[in-house]
């Protein structure tokens, strides 16, 4: 499923957040969102999710979801919203248990198909409280695929990580689109996650966020490696262009 965005712009109380982004995301592409903070890159995401309507411009989903998919979008987050009271299996049957139409059995087998994608088989009946951070979103990943979405919204999906869990669980996303090709769009502050994951990267401007730059990477996904000089060098590119303006969207948030 592609997403189209044309002319989209959002004020909250009369103050422009974001305006005119037009974006096509295609089928099976990992699109990044970077800019400074404040500049409407969760407002954007959450427009496209559904959770909010734009006050100008319209988005667009063409295309069939996958077949059997239960939500065309679904999103994952910072802060793994898992429920404390539910084993990680609980957690991930709550994506299908409004669904009236899956069985139990059939439930049961998602289930066990999303935790051993998601390296977490032998943890099904595991607390929440018992589990790392990295492991924490895993279970929200897993969530996340039960309902076989055709796009994945993350805001800042591994920023709560330390650096090293961090690296691993870009792995584990690497190896996950490699297999399923999924649609993303990947907020991160983070440009090394962004250069290591994204086809293109967007970089919005400050508050109203504008589209200022896109920028393609050629280098297949699971080519890329963290020394790449290539990656690096658009790593320093994308640092010059959002550098003052993360300073003055830094001061404006700390000076009023
Ligand atoms: N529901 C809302 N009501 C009023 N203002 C809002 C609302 N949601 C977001 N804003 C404001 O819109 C602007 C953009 O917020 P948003 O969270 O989308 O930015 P962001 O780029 O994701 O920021 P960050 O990088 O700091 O997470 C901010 O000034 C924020 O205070």
């Amino acid at each position: 499923m592609q997403l189209k965005l044309s002319g989209v712009g959002k004020s909250y109380g009369g103050l422009p957040v974001l305006s005119d982004i037009s974006l096509d995301i295609a089928s099976g592409e990992i699109l990044c969102l970077v800019g400074p903070s404040g500049c409407g890159k969760s407002t954007l995401l959450r427009m496209i999710g559904g959770l909010e309507l734009p006050d100008e411009g319209e988005i667009l989903q063409v295309g069939a979801p996958p077949e059997g998919s239960l939500n065309p979008l679904t999103f994952i987050f910072q802060d793994f919203a898992l429920l404390p009271w539910r084993s990680v299996a609980g957690n991930v049957s709550l994506a299908l248990e409004s669904h009236r139409a899956i069985s139990r059995a059939e439930r049961a087998a998602i289930i066990a198909d999303v935790l051993s994608r998601t390296k977490l088989g032998d943890f099904a009946n595991a607390w929440p409280k018992q589990l790392s951070g990295g492991m924490k979103q895993r279970v929200a990943i897993a969530r996340a695929l039960a309902v076989r979405p055709a796009v994945f919204l993350m805001d800042e999906p591994l920023s709560a990580l330390d650096a090293q869990t961090r690296d691993i669980l870009m792995d584990d996303l690497i190896e996950l689109w490699s297999r399923e090709r999924f649609t993303a769009v990947y907020v991160t502050h983070n440009l090394q996650e962004a250069v290591r994951l994204g086809h293109r990267i967007a970089i919005l401007s400050r508050r109203p966020g504008k589209i200022r730059r896109i920028i393609g990477i050629d280098t297949p996904i699971g080519a890329r490696t963290h020394q790449d000089p290539e990656l690096l060098a658009i790593q320093e590119e994308l640092w010059g262009l959002m550098r003052e303006e993360a300073e003055a969207a830094d001061k404006e948030l700390t000076h009023g």
